[in-house]
This record gives structure tokens, sequence and C-alpha cells, in this order.
């Protein structure tokens, strides 16, 4: 019941269509009650031998009335009480999907994905269940259990009811206990299921790699083997619902079984009219749902507290980059100018005793490029994820325009920067929009400009559709230099103040990616741009490059300073132009 409790301020703010919904509900038990005492009184009528007619037609228009009663009871109490459910629902999922939206990267290296949508799904769908079915459940066993066997003693007889009731409470305990485990095994064929769309999801993605592999029959049975597990699973709900079925039929008959036995006796012992045997027969059709509904309430309620007492828990974590140092009343042009960082040390949060950043000294003025180079792990992208700030404890500082980017709130920071990283993802929708993603009101002239200035306009006017063409789901029907080069184009639309380029061309051919840095330089002359890479000409045009080994910064300069000082860019220069030279 404690559920109940913890859902307080919804039922609070829903006050009002609860009161309507269980009052109708209320209504709906005690309607219920009619349609059995005017049988019994037909059956009396009946059984005297002959029949008043209008007396008769008094009946039959009860009944008739308590029908339409019922019909427009039912329909208010559905449209309240389920209408209710499915608002927690709605609020529920909004605030799950706000969250996940406002949370930072150290929450996802925590949860897997597949995890977060169980929650997202099933556990609002358990807490959904509450506040629909289990208001119902608790109501109808309660009012229509209770003034069921209030008339089964008023109208029929006190002894008969306890009798014949005997069996009921079993029903109730085993639709508890066996719907126990009828959840349990649910849950677990739910989850089956769930590997099942991982595993057809993740084939459908990798269809590349695996095909290229030759991995299609492996992969093809490894997906039997489970579809074959998960039959194995759902074998199991079917057994504990197989059982079920009986247990109830079992125990109903002998319900029905003890009412016509002793009933009857009691009937050729004129203790009770037939009427009245048959008005009691009825009434139990009326007390077998309120059983069960007891038995299943509690699996409700308990499955719903469990899985709101989840939901809360995901909820209650904060994100660890937050704007409580932030002025906001920061604007853009307060954030527009030189770039300084001035970092001591930095560790990734799962590994704090290995930093992976030293003493990362280097001032960038605004319009100016920068260039990081350096082996694969020498941290390149580290450097660039502190100023995006996906990680906001280091010793140090970076500043922009004279500011911490600590004391910049999150979304102004954001806005002012424009990341393209090695793989992008594309939305599977259509180019036009992929391109448009952070100004989802740029004209198609800004479009099209923006996709000339990437070099990718061509290969887009080359498709079936051009700028309406679907990309399919994280742009598979795409080359990885289609990609990168959409990215781009997506980044530029975007317009903002900082470009960081993190190894985002490595796809595309060196003569490409030469053209496509010429025309940034002309499009960005007064904007800053980081430009991350493992291909030095990519960056010999920079006024700044910063070779990094091992997290620190071992040479500094301008392409023709980093040559003359013959250390590592020299050596790297010379390989790469050789290797250049060889491949034409
Ligand atoms: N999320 C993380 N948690 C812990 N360590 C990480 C994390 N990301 C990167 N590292 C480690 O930090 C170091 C620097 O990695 P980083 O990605 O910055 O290198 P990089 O120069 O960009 O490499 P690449 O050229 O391959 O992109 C590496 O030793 C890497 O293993």
């Amino acid at each position: 019941m404690s559920i109940f409790y913890k859902l307080s301020w919804f039922f609070k703010q829903e006050k009002k269509r609860y009161l309507i919904g269980i009052t109708f509900l209320i209504l709906t038990s005690f309607v219920n009650l009619v349609p059995p005492r005017i049988l019994g009184l037909m059956a009396d009528q009946l059984n005297r031998g002959h029949i008043s007619w209008s007396e008769y037609t008094l009946l039959i228009l009860t009944i008739v009335i308590a029908a339409l009663l019922l019909y427009s009871f039912r329909y208010f109490w559905r449209k309240q009480i389920w209408g209710g459910a499915a608002k927690l629902e709605l609020q529920l999922r909004s605030k799950l999907f706000r969250h996940f939206m406002e949370m930072d990267r150290t929450f996802y290296q925590r949860h897997r994905t597949g995890d977060l949508m169980a929650h997202a799904t099933n556990d609002v769908s358990a807490v959904q269940e509450v506040a629909g079915e289990g208001v119902l459940t608790l109501v109808d066993s309660l009012v229509m259990g209770l003034s069921t066997m209030v008339a089964m003693v008023i109208f029929v007889n006190w002894r008969l009811t306890i009798v014949a009731l005997l069996p009921l409470p079993f029903l109730a305990v085993g639709a508890w206990k066996l719907g126990d485990k009828l959840h349990d095994s649910f849950d677990k064929s739910q989850a089956a299921f769930s590997r099942l769309n991982n595993k057809t999801q993740e084939s459908v993605s990798g269809i590349k790699v695996i095909k290229t592999f030759g991995q299609g029959k492996a992969d093809a049975a490894a997906f039997n083997a489970m579809v074959t597990d998960t039959i194995q699973i759902n074998k199991q709900v079917f057994k504990w619902d197989s059982m079920f079925d009986p247990l109830s039929t079992l125990l109903i008959g002998l319900t029905y079984a003890i009412t016509i036995i002793y009933g009857g006796l009691m009937v050729v012992n004129h203790s009770l009219s037939v009427g009245q045997l048959v008005s009691f027969i009825a009434y139990i059709g009326n007390m077998v749902w309120p059983m069960f509904a007891i038995g299943y309430l509690f699996n409700i309620l308990e499955r719903g507290s469990a899985s709101y007492d989840r939901i809360e828990k995901l909820l209650a974590e904060k994100p660890e980059i937050t704007d409580d140092k932030a002025d906001p009343n920061l604007a853009a042009t307060d954030v527009t100018g030189d770039l300084v960082y001035h970092i001591n040390s930095f560790a990734y949060p799962d590994e704090p005793n290995l930093p992976v950043l030293h003493h990362i000294n280097f001032t960038l003025k605004t319009g100016q490029t920068l260039g990081l180079v350096g082996k694969v792990g020498a941290g390149k992208t580290s450097i660039i994820q502190l100023l995006l700030r996906e990680f906001d404890k280091y010793d140090g500082q970076i500043t922009l325009n004279g500011l911490d980017i600590r004391q910049i709130p999150l979304e102004l920071l954001l806005k002012q920067i424009s990341y393209v990283p090695q793989n992008n993802y594309l939305f599977s929708t259509n180019i036009q929009n992929n391109i448009s993603f952070a100004k989802t009101n740029a004209q198609k002239a800004e479009i099209i400009s923006a996709a000339k200035k990437s070099d990718l306009h061509e290969d887009i006017m080359q498709m079936p559709r051009d700028y309406q063409t679907m990309v399919g789901e994280n742009g598979i029907s795409l080359s990885g230099g289609q990609k990168q080069r959409m990215s781009i184009a997506r980044a530029l639309v975007k317009e903002s103040q900082i470009l960081i380029l993190d190894d985002a061309l490595s796809a595309v051919d060196a003569r490409t990616e030469l053209a496509i840095l010429k025309s940034l330089n002309q499009e960005r002359k007064d904007k800053t741009t980081v430009i991350a890479t493992h291909r030095l000409t990519s960056v010999m045009h920079a006024n700044l490059i910063l070779v990094l080994k091992d997290g620190q910064i071992v040479e500094r300069g301008t392409h023709d300073q980093l040559l003359a000082a013959h250390g590592w860019y020299a050596d790297m220069w010379q390989k790469q132009e050789l290797e250049e030279k060889v491949g034409e």
C-alpha cells in the first residue's frame, strides 16, 4: 500500500478526476447488485406457477435500466481512472526523458542504454498500472466484494453465505502467489525479448561489418540460439499461466457445488426460496472478480512500488556538470574572445590516480587556428573534452574572454562551440534535417552553402532525392567520408565562434581535406578553430601547433618552427610526405 503514499502527489494533483472515477466505480458495484436480485424475484414468480405480467414487465424494465446505468457508469469510471493512469504515464515518461537529456557523460558510463530503456518502458508501465488497475482492483475488491456479501446475507441467508464462500479466499491466495510467479517469469520473458531486440538492432546496424568479415552464418546461428532461449523462457510463462486457470475453475466450481448442494437442501427444507437460490448463484458471479482482484492487487502494488523506487533513484541522480558556479547574466558577446588553457593536471573520474593531461598551457587568440597532433592516445581528445565541459574536475582552469568556462552557463558555452568528432551521429531522417539539426530554422540556401563548403553538395545532388534523401539509421546508406562531411556541414550551419574538428576528416582523401580546410579558412577568418588530427597537412597553416605525448606538450610552434626544430613533428612530416608521394 506504500505505493499509494508514494504517489500521493499525483492523486492530490488529480483529486477531482479520481473522486469522480471512484464514485462511479462504487455506483457500478451497487447497480451490479440489482440484476441477481431481479433474477431471483423472476424465478420465484415462475416457481409459483403463475406470472403477473405487470410485475414481470416491471422486473424486466428494472433490469434494462440497470444495464443502461451500468453502461454509462462504466464509461465514466473508465474514462476518469484509465485517463488518470495515462496522465501519470505521460508525466513519468517526460520527466525521465528530460532527465536523460540533462545528464552528462558519467551517467551514461554508469548505465547501459538497454537498462535506461527498460526503466523508461517497463517500470513506467508498472507504476501506471497502480494508478489504473491498482485503484480499480482496490475499490472493486472492497466495495463490490463487501456489498455483494451484504446483499447475500440480507436477501438470501447468512449461513449459506459463509459456507459457500469458504473456497474463495483460496482463490485470492492462489491469484497472489501464482500471479507473483507469473509476473517473475513474465519479467524474464520481457528481458529475453529485449535482448533479442538488442541483438537484432545490433546485427542490422553492424551488417556491413558482419558481411565483410564473413560472419553472416555465425551471426544467424547466434540469433537462433537466442530465439531458442527466449522460447524456453516463454514456456515458463505458459506453465504458470496454465496452472492458474484450472485452479480458479476448480475453486469457483467448488463454490457453485457447495451452493447447489447446501442451498438445494435449504430449498427442500423451505428455509430458502428457489428465487433466493437463483439470486445467490448470480451473486457468486459478482464475488469471483473481487477475490481475483485482491490477489492481483498485491502483485500490482508490489511491482509498482519496486518500479517507482527504481525510477526515483534514477531521477535523484544529479549531473556532475552543473551551472552552480555559472553567472546567468552572461550573454554570447561576453564569452567571445581569447581561449586560454592553464591545466596542471586532469584525470578521468574512473581513473583518478592516473592523470592523462599534465601542464597544458597555451593561448589562442580569437580568429586563430590551433592544431593538436601526436600519437594515438596522446591526449588530443581529452584537451577538447575539457573545453566542452564534459568533465569539470581538474587542477587548473580554461578561460574564454577571461572567464573560467565553469562560470559560463553550459548552454551558452555550448552554443559558442561546434564540435565535429570522428564518428558523429546521424539521425534516421533526410539529409536536409541532419544538416540543419543545430539550426532547425535554417534556410535551404544556408544548408546548400554549408554542404558546398564541406565538399558534399555534388555527392548530394547525385542521390535519388538530393537533400530529401533519407540517410538510414545512423547514416547507414552513406560512406564514411560522406558522413564526416555531413557532420562538418551540420557544424557550419550552426555558425559558432569556435569550431572543433576532432579527427573529423580521417575518412576523406588528403586532397578533399585540403579543399575543405581552405574554404573553412576563408569562411572563418575571425573565428577560432581547433583541429586535432593525425594528418599533419591539416594543421600546417595553423597559428599554433601543439605536439602531445603522454598527455604533455612536447613541442609547440608554427609549422615552419616545428620543422626547424627537427623533432617528432619534422620526422612525421617527412614520413607522411614520403607516403603521399609513394601513394601517388
Ligand atoms: N573516458 C575515459 N576514461 C578513462 N580514460 C580515458 C577515457 N577516454 C580516454 N582515456 C585515456 O586518456 C588517454 C588520452 O586519450 P585521448 O582520447 O585524449 O587521446 P587522443 O590523442 O585523442 O587519441 P586518438 O588519436 O586515438 O583519438 C588515453 O590513455 C586513453 O586511454
